[in-house]
């Protein structure tokens, strides 16, 4: 498989310290560990949010650490999808133009749009539709529940097709019920092609992905691999990943 994320010696002031690993096509990655240990500080490094002290981070070919900001942000807006804990609606837009503002963002300035008024809007009515928030589109953010809120920012993050999708602790302001919808939604992007790498506290979430890495101190520690064992029940992995992290120290 094709690396799609390749991080190399990333070092952030005293948060992060030569952390490596890559990241494959295709690939759902969770980055566990304790709190304080560096996990949303790496997040925000590698996806340009913030700025590395050392070391490089490559995506699909561009090595993103050293460019300029407005490359940056322009690489974010086109290639990286983002589900932040926070969420981080515009609370003066309903949730439909909250989900269309990067899609007409990126339209911006580009001599051929390749995507009309009409078929933007229509995407976003599909993103939508498929998370099953439809019926909740001139709503604001205020009149729609976490779990809904959570899914528009799914649709949000995929609107401009992102080569990779970045969550920080996606699940984390949600019961287990909509925390569970939530990662429905995640495998099933993922099992569309959606390469994604996400930050969480939970088990039970981490259990569902490919793999996990464990960082402590800035550093990464171990790694557990999952996706041989598809075959096995949630409540199996999930163990296989508690015992894991027990040995880890967790
Ligand atoms: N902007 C900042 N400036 C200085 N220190 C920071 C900043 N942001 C985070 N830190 C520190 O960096 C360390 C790692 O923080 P980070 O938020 O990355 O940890 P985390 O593993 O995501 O924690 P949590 O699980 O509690 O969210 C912490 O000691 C934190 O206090």
């Amino acid at each position: 498989m094709k690396k799609l994320l390749e991080v190399k010696n990333l070092c952030k002031d005293g948060i992060l310290h030569r952390v490596s690993f890559a990241v494959e096509a295709g690939e759902m990655v969770a980055v566990m560990g304790p709190s304080g240990s560096g996990k949303s500080t790496l997040l925000y490094n590698i996806a340009g949010l913030d700025q590395p002290t050392a070391g490089e981070v490559w995506l699909d070919g561009t090595e993103i650490a050293g460019l300029p900001e407005d490359e940056k942000a322009a690489l974010r807006l086109h290639r990286m999808g983002f589900v932040f804990q926070q969420m981080n609606m515009l609370s003066n837009l309903n949730l439909i133009d909250n989900i269309l503002l990067p899609a007409v963002q990126a339209q911006k300035g580009k001599r051929n749009k390749t995507r009309s008024k009409d078929t933007l809007i229509r995407d976003v009515k599909n993103w939508m539709k498929k998370l099953s928030i439809e019926e909740l589109a001139e709503r604001d953010i205020a009149q729609v529940s976490g779990g809904q809120l959570q899914r528009a920012c799914i649709c949000r993050s995929m609107i401009n097709a992102p080569k990779i999708l970045f969550a920080d602790e996606p699940t984390g302001a949600l019961n287990m019920s909509a925390a569970g919808e939530v990662m429905d939604e995640f495998e099933r992007l993922n099992s569309a092609g959606t390469t994604i790498l996400m930050v969480t506290h939970d088990s039970r979430v981490a259990a569902r992905c490919g793999r996990i890495l464990y960082l402590l101190d800035g550093k990464i520690r171990g790694e557990l691999e999952l996706s041989d064992q598809k075959k096995q029940t949630d409540m199996e992995r999930m163990k296989c990943v508690e015992a894991w992290l027990g040995k880890m120290g967790w």
